[in-house]
Order: C-alpha cells, then sequence, then structure tokens
C-alpha cells in the first residue's frame, strides 16, 4: 500500500506540477478499502511534495493499518472533511484524486456514495483515479449511465481490462512491486521502468 500510494503521488506530480496549478489545493476521496488506503498513502507523499491535501474518508474501516494510516495524514497536519463535498466546494482544489474503490467494486454504486460521486463529475475539476476509476466496473469499464473521466490514471500493478476505456490525457502505471516470477507465471507483460523510478507513463 504504501508503495502503490506513493507512486500514485509521484504520477500526480509529473503530470501536474505544482508551477502548473492556480493553488497547491487538492482534495483525496478515500474508500472503505484498499484503494481507499492508498489514497491516505498518496494524500501524505502529496503533501511531502508540497501541495496541499485535505482528505474525504466518509466510511473508516475499523483496522489498524487505516488507523494508522489515518494518524500519520493527521500528523501531517492533512485536514479531513466532515462533510461530503458539494461540486461548490471541490471547485476549492485544483485536482481531485478518486481513491474510492479499486478493483473490488461491485456495481451498483450504492447510495451513500452516489452523490459523492457526482459532485466530483458535476465539479468538471481536473481527476486522477487510483487503479480504477471508482464507478467503474474492473472488466467492462464504464457504466452506461456515465462514470468518472479522470485526466489521469493510475494503474496499480498491472492494468486492469477496463483501462482500455480509459481516455484521459495520462496513463501511469505504479506499484513497482511484482516479483519477476509473478509477473512471467500471469504473462503481465509489464513495461520496463526506467532507473528508479516508481511509475512509467503508458
Ligand atoms: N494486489 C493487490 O491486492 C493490490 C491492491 N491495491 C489496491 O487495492 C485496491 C483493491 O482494494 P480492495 O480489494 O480492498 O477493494 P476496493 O476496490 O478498495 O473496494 C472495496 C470496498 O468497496 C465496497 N464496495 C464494493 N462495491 C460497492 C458498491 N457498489 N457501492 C459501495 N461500496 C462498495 C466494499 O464494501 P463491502 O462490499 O465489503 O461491504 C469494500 O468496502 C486496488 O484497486 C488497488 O487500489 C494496490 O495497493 C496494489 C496491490
Amino acid at each position: 500500500m504504501e508503495l502503490a500510494g506513493l507512486s500514485c503521488a509521484v504520477a500526480i506530480a509529473k503530470c501536474y506540477p505544482l508551477a502548473s496549478l492556480s493553488d497547491k489545493n487538492v482534495l483525496v476521496f478515500c474508500g472503505p478499502g484498499n484503494n481507499g488506503g492508498d489514497g491516505l498513502v498518496c494524500a501524505r507523499h502529496l503533501k511531502l511534495f508540497g501541495y496541499c491535501p485535505s482528505v474525504y474518508y466518509p466510511k473508516r474501516t475499523d483496522k489498524p493499518l487505516y488507523h494508522n494510516l489515518t494518524t500519520q495524514c493527521q500528523a501531517m497536519q492533512i485536514p479531513f472533511l466532515e462533510e461530503p463535498p458539494s461540486a461548490e466546494i471541490c471547485k476549492n482544489y485544483s485536482l481531485l484524486v478518486d481513491a474510492l474503490f479499486g478493483f473490488s467494486f461491485k456495481p451498483p454504486m450504492r447510495a451513500e456514495f452516489v452523490s459523492v460521486v457526482n459532485a466530483i463529475q458535476e465539479s468538471k475539476i481536473t481527476l486522477c483515479s487510483v487503479d480504477i476509476p471508482s464507478g467503474w466496473d474492473v472488466e467492462s469499464g464504464i457504466p452506461e449511465s456515465g462514470g468518472l473521466q479522470p485526466d489521469l490514471l493510475i494503474s496499480l500493478t498491472a492494468p486492469k481490462k477496463c483501462a482500455e476505456k480509459f481516455r484521459g490525457r495520462f496513463h501511469y502505471l505504479g506499484g513497482r512491486f511484482v516479483p519477476p516470477a509473478l509477473e512471467e507465471k500471469y504473462s503481465l507483460n509489464l513495461p520496463e521502468y526506467p532507473g528508479t523510478e516508481l511509475c512509467v507513463k503508458l
């Protein structure tokens, strides 16, 4: 999770350098599973890179790992939003990071998250999605009713089938931790990471 979240922060910093943004404010939406955990790690590293992240983490997971990730963000003085951000509130940020759901999401989206995703969509603020745009099916991709359309997708470990439907500007692969034997076993055919890079542009 640490390397996955860090690679997301690195990809974001490559695509949206601080100097290119009107302000440093980034809002990270974190879901209840590991995708949300990646978001918490990403927020912490964005802060270390000089961005001003805030986190919206409405459904917190009661496990030590997630408590620790939350505590680490709080220790970095990253604010946590208490109320669901409306589209208007989202407009106070230069970038939104969608770490709500990843490959274990099963459509359709439950009611408690529908307004959150709608606010992201309505705000039209540049969106970065971690592993899978939230609401997309891991295999078939974007729902027929429409869905989030990130500008940056950071696939983790390996791009999932749904990434074929990605139409944004930047697609990165992160999560440089696959043992070569596993890569071979599943014919993952991953691209070469140059030097010590944590993510690679696809
Ligand atoms: N090799 C790896 O494993 C790696 C994994 N990595 C990361 O982990 C991510 C996968 O994490 P994950 O498996 O924890 O699940 P995730 O997608 O975060 O969501 C689960 C949560 O969503 C909920 N939920 C489901 N459907 C829902 C709905 N319709 N509406 C509302 N809620 C719904 C579900 O609730 P439940 O059904 O359990 O009640 C549960 O709480 C992966 O994409 C990548 O980011 C990387 O770090 C690299 C290595």
